[in-house]
């Protein structure tokens, strides 16, 4: 068993989601901004790859205050599960990430991460080890889902997302496509890694709704089952 999982992303109108240069770029307006925080103030946890920590530095903490307090009326944490999906152990110990926020954080690490920093990071993080070379995302998301996740919000990079769509790991995709053109073969873009190559292995999706929001679209998308 594994949690639902949604990703969400905003990209740019010619489908980048930052610069060659990975930084960070405002794409959501100040509607899609609290729609970002809604969804994830409705998650049991949030995840992203380490690429993501390492370009952005984001804390992927609940910011309405309003939404906090309604999490723990339910007796919920303020903020969600941070999940760091790092197979080598290379996030910094001051992350914000790490720090910002009360609640729970996970980095998941594969058998390539030194023991020394995994003891270091135990200090602020629940350590997993999933996977020999890279982490093992299947195994990953059972044992999120042992741990009490059913609803895990995906928010990037490429790299992570690619991956999770390989895997038939993704159930629902939510698309913020902002009014800006960024270009740049080399820009991230919602799936990178090596991509797939045969059309039958291509996730094929179902439209659920497409609104106006801010100066831009927010699509969303179910993922068929294989
Ligand atoms: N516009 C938006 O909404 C968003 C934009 N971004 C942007 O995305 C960029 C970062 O994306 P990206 O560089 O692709 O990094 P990711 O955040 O996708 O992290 C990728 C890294 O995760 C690690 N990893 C471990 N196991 C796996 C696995 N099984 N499959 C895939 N990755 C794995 C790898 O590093 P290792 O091998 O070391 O473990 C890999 O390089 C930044 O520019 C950021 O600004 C990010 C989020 C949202
Ligand atoms: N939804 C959305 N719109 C944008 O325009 C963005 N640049 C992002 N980026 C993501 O938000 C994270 C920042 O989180 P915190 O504010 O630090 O909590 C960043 O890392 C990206 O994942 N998202």
């Amino acid at each position: 068993m594994r949690p639902f999982v949604f990703v969400n992303i905003a990209m740019s109108a010619d489908g980048k989601i930052s610069t060659r240069e990975r930084r960070q770029v405002r794409i959501s307006g100040k509607e899609d901004f609290s729609r970002v925080d809604r969804i994830k103030a409705e998650s049991d946890a949030i995840m992203v790859g380490i690429g993501t920590v390492l370009a952005d530095n984001p804390s992927l903490t609940v910011k309405s205050p309003d939404l906090r307090a309604e999490r723990r009326a339910a007796g919920r944490d303020e903020h969600p599960i941070r999940v760091v999906v790092d197979s080598r152990g290379r996030i910094p110990l001051d992350s914000d990430i790490l720090h910002k926020g009360t609640g729970r954080r996970i980095v998941a690490v594969s058998k390539q991460a030194p023991p020394e920093k995994l003891e270091a990071l135990e200090e602020y993080a629940t350590v997993i080890v999933a996977g020999e070379e890279t982490v093992d995302l299947t195994a990953l998301l059972e044992e999120l889902h042992r741990r009490g996740v059913g609803r895990l919000m995906v928010e990037g990079g490429g790299t992570l997302i690619g991956a999770l769509f390989a895997r038939g790991l993704v159930d629902e995709l939510q698309t913020f496509v902002g009014n800006i053109v960024i270009g740049g073969e080399d820009a991230p873009t919602p799936a990178d890694g090596p991509g797939l190559l045969r059309e039958e292995d291509f996730p094929r999706l179902r439209l659920t709704e497409a609104v106006r929001l801010d100066e831009g679209l927010l699509i969303r998308w179910g993922v068929e089952k294989r």
